[in-house]
């Protein structure tokens, strides 16, 4: 069964999470089964001692009955503090599980694939769908395990007064139960089909509620339509969840409740009788009562294991094809590269669930040491470049060496410490100014990296300093604006390089400064960071013309390479586009 194996998965993810806690749950999860069964016979002794005139023995049964409740009530509320903390640690667990895997290989290409990015997503959707979370297993199958040891003792009970109406209680039970299981299973299976629209739901919610839409929403008059969007989800998807339920679980529901009336009525027919002492009578009905409590509370917490195992089964899915994606595997030492060159041999690449070769046989040398310009129109495949370099994905076809490796040789982790890069929106962590400059290198001061890249007035600026928020979703916290952001994102880059950075790649690292200070600003980076090899892509001539090489790159392919003047001379690509910039903003040729 399914189920059964998720419920072992789930154990051994919960023993993971916490061994003292599993070991209370499991113990709580005996007594609250144990402690009703011992009450029942507790007070049936006590009624026996009453009928029979002996006061001791009706005080100590009593006693023990009292105790029995007692345990019941104490082990209740242990099993739900162990269970909820339990259940907390499993979520943290799988969650940590699941980014670890995903950050796991070292390119991009499995974030891309759209069947795996969807399972990750749904992975993580479903961590946060409180009514679904794995962790919730830790309450509901002690609700559901009680019930049934519960269950499985009333039919012992019941089988020493007739042993076939405790074997009858038993398949009822059973039968009950799972018809009820089946039912919970549909019904979990209904919530995961709706998981798309569901998540289309999320989308227009966010969408009308969230800052990042806010300004577009409103200025395109769209309130309206995203609210309307969100109300014909929210009835797509609640026809999906919301079915009849079946008539099956009534069926054997209703055949229980004959059993134990039969039961019962047939335990009183026989005390009237005189055939059944007063003791055994109290004894087996009230045994009847908790098993009827114990189907009922299995019954409740159904749904909910369902749909927690189903998430965790979605989850596990989603966690085997972040695992086929390739981990990193060259082992190559990139501690003192590049000393001659990055070089591109004939390297074709597409990116995944594409045919469309955006690098198309591409041959390029990238000395060390010096500075590269990258230009070319809208989608020429600069920026996939880059992406190369950086080994967020491997060529299609052809090699690109260091030196004399092959990047696909090398240790990623070390190669990519040896670089520094700033792409167009640099990423913007809601965490301390600090922590965005210092940005997963070594403690340091990056004082002198922020005064380089024209960033000191930006810290100065900020209420607490370094130690500033930068995100208005926390208290105290600040946003920036697009140009601040890429200053911070220099910063960061050039505290790379002190920090050991070889390579700094700059993708369009300034397009929120207009155009003579973003040429200044790599004028200042280009005085800086001499020595280093820099690969720069501007769509700014007065930017690009101040490297020492320029490559045009046309659909993929490099057209033309050489300095800026060589470039003029040769009056091609670059010369006219050069040109057509000059007259539109009076650049000097
Ligand atoms: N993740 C991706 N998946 C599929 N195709 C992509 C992806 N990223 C970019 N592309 C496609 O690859 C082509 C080259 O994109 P790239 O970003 O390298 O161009 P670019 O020269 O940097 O352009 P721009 O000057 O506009 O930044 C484009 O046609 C783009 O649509």
């Amino acid at each position: 069964m399914p189920s059964d194996s998720g419920i072992l998965r789930f154990a051994g993810v919960a023993w993971r999470a916490g061994r003292g806690l599993f070991v209370v749950s499991a113990t709580t999860i005996v007594l609250s089964a144990a402690a009703p069964v011992g009450a029942v016979v507790g007070i049936g002794q006590v009624v026996a001692g009453v009928v029979r005139g002996e006061s001791a023995r009706a005080v100590v049964w009593a006693v023990v009955a009292a105790g029995c409740l007692l345990v019941q009530w104490l082990a209740a509320a242990l099993q739900r503090a162990a269970a909820t903390a339990l259940g907390e640690r499993v979520d943290a667990v799988l969650q940590h599980d699941l980014m670890r895997a995903v950050s796991a290989p070292s390119g991009v290409r499995h974030l891309e694939d759209p069947a795996t990015a969807q399972l990750v997503e749904v992975g993580r959707d479903t961590l946060r769908a409180d009514w679904a979370r794995p962790g919730r297993l830790a309450s509901t199958i002690g609700g559901l395990a009680t019930g049934r040891v519960v269950l499985v003792a009333s039919g012992i009970i019941l089988g020493g007064f007739r042993w076939w109406l405790g074997a009858g209680l038993l398949v009822a039970g059973v039968w009950a139960a799972y018809e009820d299981k089946v039912a919970s299973r549909t019904e979990a299976g209904h919530h995961y089909g709706a998981t798309e629209s569901a998540r289309r739901m999320r989308y227009f919610n966010d969408l009308g509620t969230t800052p990042p839409a806010a300004k577009e929403i409103r200025l395109f008059g769209l309130p309206e339509y995203v609210a309307a969007r969100h109300g014909e989800t929210w009835t797509q998807t609640m026809e999906r969840v919301l079915s009849r339920p079946g008539r099956r679980p009534l069926v054997a529901t209703a055949a229980l409740g004959v059993v134990v009336l039969a039961g019962i009525v047939l335990v009183v027919r026989e005390a009237s009788a005189g055939r059944l002492s007063a003791g055994a009578t109290a004894t087996y009905v009230q045994t009847f009562l908790i098993a009827l409590a114990g189907i009922q509370q299995s019954s409740w917490t159904g749904l909910q294991t369902e749909l927690a195992l189903a998430t965790l089964r979605r989850y596990d899915e989603a966690l085997k094809a972040v695992a086929t994606a390739p981990a990193g595997r060259g082992t190559g030492p990139a501690t003192a590269l590049p000393a001659r060159a990055i070089a591109f041999h004939n390297v074709s690449f597409a990116y995944p669930a594409s045919d469309h070769e955006v690098l198309r046989n591409l041959d390029l040398v990238i000395p060390a040491g010096e500075s590269l310009a990258i230009v070319g129109a809208n989608g020429a495949g600069k920026t996939s470049l880059v992406k190369l370099v950086c080994g967020l994905y491997e060529p299609t076809r052809g090699t690109i060496t260091v030196d004399d490796a092959d990047l696909a040789d090398l240790d990623l982790e070390d190669w990519r410490r040896r670089l520094a890069v700033v792409f167009q929106q640099p990423l913007r962590l809601p965490m301390s100014a600090y922590d965005n400059v210092r940005f997963g290198r070594a403690d340091g001061v990056p004082d002198a990296a922020v005064e380089r890249a024209g960033a000191t007035d930006v810290i100065d600026a900020l209420p607490n300093g370094w130690d500033t928020i930068l995100s208005t979703e926390f208290d105290g916290g600040v946003e920036l604006s697009g140009g601040e952001w890429q200053r911070l994102g220099l910063a960061r880059a050039l505290y790379a390089v002190q920090q050991g950075a070889s390579v700094l790649i700059l993708d369009e690292p300034a397009a929120h400064l207009d155009a003579r200070s973003e040429a200044e600003l790599y004028r200042r980076f280009l005085e800086l960071t001499s020595g280093l090899s820099t690969i720069l892509i501007s769509h700014r001539f007065s930017t690009v013309r101040q490297a020492s090489s320029i490559v045009v790159l046309d659909e993929g392919r490099v057209i033309e390479q050489g300095s800026h003047e060589e470039l003029l001379e040769l009056d091609g690509s670059y010369a006219r586009m050069f040109r057509l910039q000059a007259a539109r903003f009076g650049e000097p040729a």
